[in-house]
């Protein structure tokens, strides 16, 4: 699978007015870009592992609506706070954290949109990002060079996971190292784009769409050895309200309500030690 890029220029920040026209479009290919994608992906498989005779009907040529229609068989074709010591860090960070507060805003109205959602009802729930009734954070990290001959056995740069939160906005260096696991389990390296923001589908999210917006496992491995290259990243953990209470927003019962900070204060209590149970 390859990571859908996207251009947001038509809702960029700054930008006072932007058409419904555009709008639409923008949310459509999020939308694809975080559920259909997939899709098409796992269908074609499955088309592809059937016999060759139940494929044979659907072959190129077959259909007269377009001669370019249908399925082509092989060989057929020839062709990633410190306020003292380093000037404006406090004052960069916290500009940065607001511009990245407007970003995840927009992505969480087109995402509403895309399920045929009130275009507010995930932004309702996120309205105190920067204040200290929402856990929202943004993470600076730097990966040292690395010295193949003192590394540890299955040593990683972070281990896999997902995100706890309902959306991540990565920005990372060119160094690349970060992979994230497709729905059929492989881990693909992310591109690093410059100027391309990778977002991620958190855990959150998934329990709020019952599981239509999937959150993604990612990890940073380390480098080959003998590269000592090193990885810097910015992520902006979005995370709803502390009081906020999730519940399915299709009304199903797929994950029972449960209050933001209690979510966040668990999944903390599992990385970092003590274990609580969650349905
Ligand atoms: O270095 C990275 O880009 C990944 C960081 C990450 O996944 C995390 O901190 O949750
Ligand atoms: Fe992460």
């Amino acid at each position: 699978m390859s990571i859908p890029v996207l251009d947001f220029s038509a809702y960029e920040l700054g930008k006072a007015n932007v058409s419904d026209a555009d709008l639409e479009k923008l949310t459509k290919e999020l939308r694809k870009a975080f559920i259909e994608v997939e899709k098409v992906m796992s269908v074609s498989k499955k088309f592809f592992s059937l016999p060759e005779n139940k494929k044979k009907p659907f072959s190129r040529g077959s259909f007269s609506c377009n001669v370019n229609h249908g399925w082509v068989s092989l060989e057929t074709e020839r062709h990633n706070w410190p306020s003292e010591g380093v000037d404006d860090f406090q004052d960069a960070q916290v500009k940065f954290f607001h511009r990245c507060k407007e970003l995840a805003l927009k992505v969480l109205r087109l995402m509403a949109v895309g399920l045929g959602l009130d275009s507010e009802v995930f932004v309702n729930e996120h309205k105190h990002i920067g204040s200290h009734m929402n856990a929202t954070s943004l993470r600076s990290l730097y990966y040292p060079p690395v010295d193949s001959t003192r590394v540890k056995e299955n040593q990683v740069r972070c281990g896999e996971h997902s995100d706890y939160g309902s959306i991540t906005l990565l920005f990372q260096s060119t160094e690349g190292g970060l992979q994230v696991q497709n729905r059929a389990e492989e881990f693909v390296s992310a591109p690093c784009i410059p100027g391309t923001v990778l977002v991620n589908i958190a855990d959150l999210m998934q329990r709020w769409t019952s599981d239509v917006y999937v959150s993604v496992v990612h990890r940073v491995l380390l480098p080959p050895a003998g590269v000592s290259r090193t990885r810097q990243s910015l992520a902006f953990f979005v995370q709803p309200d502390d009081e906020s209470v999730i519940t399915c927003c299709d009304g199903s019962d797929k994950y029972p309500p449960i209050k933001s900070v209690d979510y966040l204060l668990s999944r903390f209590n599992d990385t970092y030690g003590k274990k609580t149970n969650l349905v």
